[in-house]
């Protein structure tokens, strides 16, 4: 098992006297400028200057100034602005004030893998990556939590930048969680794997086509709904908790037979062989190349991918359930 660093094993000394910019507020940024900012630690958030986030970050108490002068100022950049447009901004905006010393960072490895982005020698690179979405990092450390992260380090010019990416994994709340340390690389592909293929693709199709199955076949549509959408999560938190064991104890003998006796007919051969295929065109940059032409071209595959008839129906059903049963709702 890989070492697990926490709290007592990052020391917050390594940031202080130094400014942070945090480019970018959205589902990352304004969780890890304000985690950072609640640390004590100097945040100054980059943004453009007609930004739809500048008020929202400054009412909340934050420095704001437009990107290159917020890496002018800054003495580690954090970079958390869509992937798809890291590298365009970085030799534009970035890169003119990336001056010996200082540090470069990221919470996805995809522009560096990918050589979006090649950084100059004289600095650090770094990173740390929230394994969650950003409002989870943000509502954990209000509660006093953290969540996971992985770091790595892909240059350490300084000497310094294991400390320094430790430190800004506690300045965020992750320390309290557990932090792994992985390579750019590894982080890269098994993240876009993850989301490809299980995370938000591969679950997304499971849902629909269980949703599709039950409607299809006549049966109401909210059935179908608290069936396959709405007991995953109560599923996977016991998994989340306990394993599959306990997931598999909770549950009863007749659902656990059925999961053993019909749950390899819906995951088949032919979808684990479709895995590979996703993780290999990951590897072999295949996806990389795909995704930065598709933005070049204006995301015309992207934008074409219309909600289909029965996903809006999904959408209707959870929306009226979440107004008939207000617990159902996310905490704010
Ligand atoms: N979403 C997540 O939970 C996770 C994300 N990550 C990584 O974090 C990074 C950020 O992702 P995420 O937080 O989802 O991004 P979002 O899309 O949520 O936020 C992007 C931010 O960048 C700003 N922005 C967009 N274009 C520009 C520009 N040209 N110049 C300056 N600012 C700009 C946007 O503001 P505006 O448009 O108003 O200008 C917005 O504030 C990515 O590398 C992602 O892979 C890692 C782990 C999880
Ligand atoms: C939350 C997370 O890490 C994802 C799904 O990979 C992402 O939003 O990039």
């Amino acid at each position: 098992m890989a070492k697990v660093y926490y709290d007592h094993d990052a020391d917050l000394q390594f940031l202080k006297g130094k400014k942070i910019a945090v480019l970018g507020y959205g589902s990352q940024g304004h969780a890890q400028a304000l985690n950072l900012k609640e640390s004590g630690i100097d945040v100054v958030v980059g943004l453009r200057k007609d930004s739809s986030s500048w008020e929202k970050a400054e009412s909340a108490g934050l420095e704001v100034r437009i990107v290159p002068e917020a890496c002018a100022a800054a003495d580690i950049i954090q970079v958390l602005l869509p992937d798809e447009i890291q590298g365009r901004v970085y030799a534009e905006e970035i890169e003119p004030y990336l001056e010996e010393g200082k540090a470069l960072m990221f919470s996805h490895g995809f522009n560096i893998h990918f050589n979006q982005i090649v950084p100059p020698k004289n600095v650090d690179v770094f990173m740390v990556a929230p394994k969650s979405p950003g409002h989870l990092v943000r509502r954990m450390y209000e509660e006093g939590k953290g969540v996971p992260a992985l770091i790595a380090v892909y240059q350490d010019y300084t000497g310094k930048t294991r400390d320094l990416a430790l430190a800004y994994a506690k300045g965020i709340g992750s320390t309290r969680a557990g932090v792994f340390e992985t390579t750019f690389k590894e982080e890269t592909e098994t993240d876009l794997f993850g989301e490809q293929a299980v995370l938000c693709g591969g679950l997304t199709e499971l849902i629909k086509a269980g949703f599709d199955t039950l409607v299809d076949a006549g049966y109401a549509p909210e059935m179908a709904y608290f069936e396959c959408l709405h007991e995953i999560k109560l599923i996977v938190d016991l998994i989340y908790e306990g394993g599959l064991g306990m997931m598999r104890y909770s549950i009863s003998n007749t659902a656990e037979y059925g999961d053993y006796s019909r749950g390899p007919r819906v995951i088949t051969e032919e979808t684990r062989k479709e895995m590979k295929k996703i993780l290999s065109e990951i590897q072999n940059g295949e996806f990389a190349r795909e995704w930065m032409l598709e933005n070049q071209a204006n995301r015309p595959a992207f934008n074409a991918v219309k909600k289909r008839e029965r996903e809006l129906l999904i959408e209707q059903v959870g929306a009226e359930i979440r107004q008939m049963m207000p617990w159902l709702k996310k905490n704010k």
